[in-house]
């Protein structure tokens, strides 16, 4: 192997650390903690974890958490009635729905409703245009945290080549705008791109978030690239990519490991937007690049 390993899990440890200590001058200042309301709806093993994580690490980072357990079955008028009902409250900064929500009930429509003041996923269309013109909003919390480990591992990004492989509004799209917004050199390649193998090859950045265990070959990989792996796939043998690890290890500059590379960045990001969501709410400055 020759790829240095992204330790995504030690990145995201360091950022919780900082968002804990604004968090707990934000407590001071504004007389009250930031607040995160985090829905579940149904009972979806994984997301059961995930909700599980994001209370235990907000309560961590001295903010309040607010989790609502609904059931499988909850009506979709019932849960735009709990958003309604969080929008409108003073101790809560942010708002987060998991997803998947059962199929009964349509996601667009609910993180629609979501305030966009309070969206901390960023998954609300304002806060989506608002990224695309480099407006201040939320950001998705995969793709930036995919962007501060690729600041942190290559500093200034512009005029790389970069591959952001799958174009879902959660990662892809938001992903190549980052990207994009830092000048680098962005191909959004999905299921359709021909002659997928050689677009990758001319990318010193790939981010592959194809939902597909081991879909990059390591072949494709031009030498010393950087991959980052968004893919969390359960197959026979435990948690996997998206990418060929062994393959692209071999051959990539730097890697993130699944598990222990990109997840651990989600939450951390998470607790990060409800900080910034805090203070603008709360109209109480937050020092420009203090996290
Ligand atoms: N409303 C949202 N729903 C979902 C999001 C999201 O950002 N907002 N993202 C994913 C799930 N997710 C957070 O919700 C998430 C996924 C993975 C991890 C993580 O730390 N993964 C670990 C492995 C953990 C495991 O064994 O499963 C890792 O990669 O090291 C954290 C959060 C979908 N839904």
């Amino acid at each position: 192997m020759t790829a240095q390993i992204i330790d995504g899990k030690a990145f995201a440890l360091g950022l919780r650390a900082r968002v804990g200590e604004l968090a707990a001058a934000f407590r001071g200042s504004a007389g009250r903690p930031a607040g995160l309301a985090v829905v579940l709806v149904g009972d979806d093993p994984a997301s059961n974890v995930y909700v599980r994580s994001k209370g235990k690490a907000t309560i961590a980072a001295n903010m309040e958490s607010f989790e609502h357990r609904l059931p499988a079955e909850t009506s979709q008028d019932d849960l735009l009635a709990l958003v309604e009902r969080l929008n409108a409250d003073d101790r809560v900064d942010g708002i987060l729905v998991q997803l998947p929500l059962p199929a009964h009930i349509d996601a667009q429509t609910i993180i629609t409703r979501i305030s966009p003041d309070k969206d901390v996923d960023g998954f609300h269309p304002v806060n989506a245009g608002r990224l695309m013109t480099g407006l201040p909003g939320f950001v998705p919390c995969t793709p930036l945290g995919c962007l501060m480990l690729l600041e942190d591992q290559l500093g200034d990004l512009s005029g790389l080549d970069a591959v952001v492989i799958g174009r879902s509004n959660i990662v892809g799209k938001p992903m190549a705008a980052l990207l994009t917004a830092k000048s680098a050199t962005v191909t959004i390649a999905h299921s359709r791109t021909r002659d997928l193998s050689s677009v990758v090859r001319r990318a010193d950045i790939i981010v592959a978030a194809v939902g597909r265990a081991d879909f990059v070959k390591g072949e494709w990989i031009k030498p010393g690239a950087t991959v980052i792996d968004v893919g969390i796939n359960r197959t026979d043998e435990g948690l996997v990519g998206d990418v060929d690890f062994d393959g692209a290890a071999s051959v990539a500059g730097a890697i993130t490991p699944v598990p222990g590379g990109v997840g651990p960045m989600t939450i951390a990001c998470l607790l990060r937007n409800t900080l910034v969501a805090a203070h603008r709410n709360a109209g109480v400055a937050l020092e420009e690049g203090a996290i």
